[in-house]
């Protein structure tokens, strides 16, 4: 695995980044939370935009990203909108999810994006890598200089191992910066499959690699990822985005107490 520096920060190496989610339903709410996680210690926060009930008006999304941009001028800023189907909020066609992501990443605002691998698609994954409808996007993300997480969640299960590890590889076929995947643990096994996948990912990909187990089965993932090779982790300030993320502040002293 390649380490990615973006702003100076380096995904894949060292003690792995923090990430905290910002979910608010309108602008005041979404600056307060900026404002709060500027006197916490993280690396990159997450504009969870489909929370934001003005996500359909461009002008409003941009003056947001501005904004996040003053307050915290030293964070990365992830941009994403999680669709229903992936466990999040957003409710658009996949027409209007790759308007949004295009106006985003034309505007040059956010530092990442998050794409969806599965988005507005019902192709057989083999497919994916010749007709995902996400290829215009991946390209104009590379034109810009902005790299693509693409990202796969499943909130019921954690699927066996050579999937996850099918998925990560296909993620990094298709071009991204940075391969995703969140999935639900039923049973400890299940967090071994996606600690084992991550790092047989890891060993064998050359882009950086963001896994978790979810709940609270899987929040040794959340802390010790890194040691199997996921270079990112979300802790919340106020609202959790998915279930199983630890306060930031408390993850952030685990972090280092493990990383020295
Ligand atoms: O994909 C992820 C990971 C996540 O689902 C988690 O489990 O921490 C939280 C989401 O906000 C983010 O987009």
């Amino acid at each position: 695995m390649k380490p990615l520096t973006i702003r100076s920060k380096k995904l894949g190496e060292g003690i792995p980044k923090l990430c905290i989610p910002i979910t608010g339903r309108n602008e005041p709410d979404i600056l307060e939370a900026a404002g709060r996680i500027s006197g916490l210690p993280h690396d990159a926060i997450e504009w969870r935009a489909d929370h934001f009930r003005d996500v359909t008006k461009p002008e409003k999304v941009r003056r947001i990203l501005a904004q996040l941009r003053q307050i915290l001028p030293d964070s990365l800023i992830l941009f994403t909108f999680r669709t229903m189907q992936e466990g999040g909020r957003g409710d658009l066609s996949a027409e209007n999810y790759l308007a949004l992501n295009e106006m985003v990443l034309r505007s040059g605002m956010a530092d990442l994006l998050d794409l969806e691998l599965y988005t507005g698609t019902d192709l057989m994954p083999e497919d994916l890598l010749a007709s995902s409808p996400l290829h215009p996007l991946l390209s104009l993300a590379r034109q810009k200089g902005i790299p693509v997480i693409l990202s796969s969640h499943d909130f019921e299960k954690t699927p066996p191992e050579a999937e996850l590890i099918s998925r990560l590889c296909l993620m990094e076929s298709m071009g991204c910066g940075i391969a995703k995947l969140a999935v639900m643990p039923h049973t400890k096994k299940d967090v071994l499959a996606l600690l084992s996948a991550t790092l047989r990912a890891s060993e064998s990909l050359s882009c950086p690699i963001i896994t978790m187990s979810m709940g609270p089965l899987g929040v040794i993932s959340r802390v010790g990822g890194e040691f199997f090779g996921s270079c990112l982790t979300f802790g919340t300030s106020g609202q959790a985005s998915a279930p199983g993320q630890l306060d930031a502040e408390k993850l952030a002293d685990l972090l280092r107490l493990l990383h020295t």
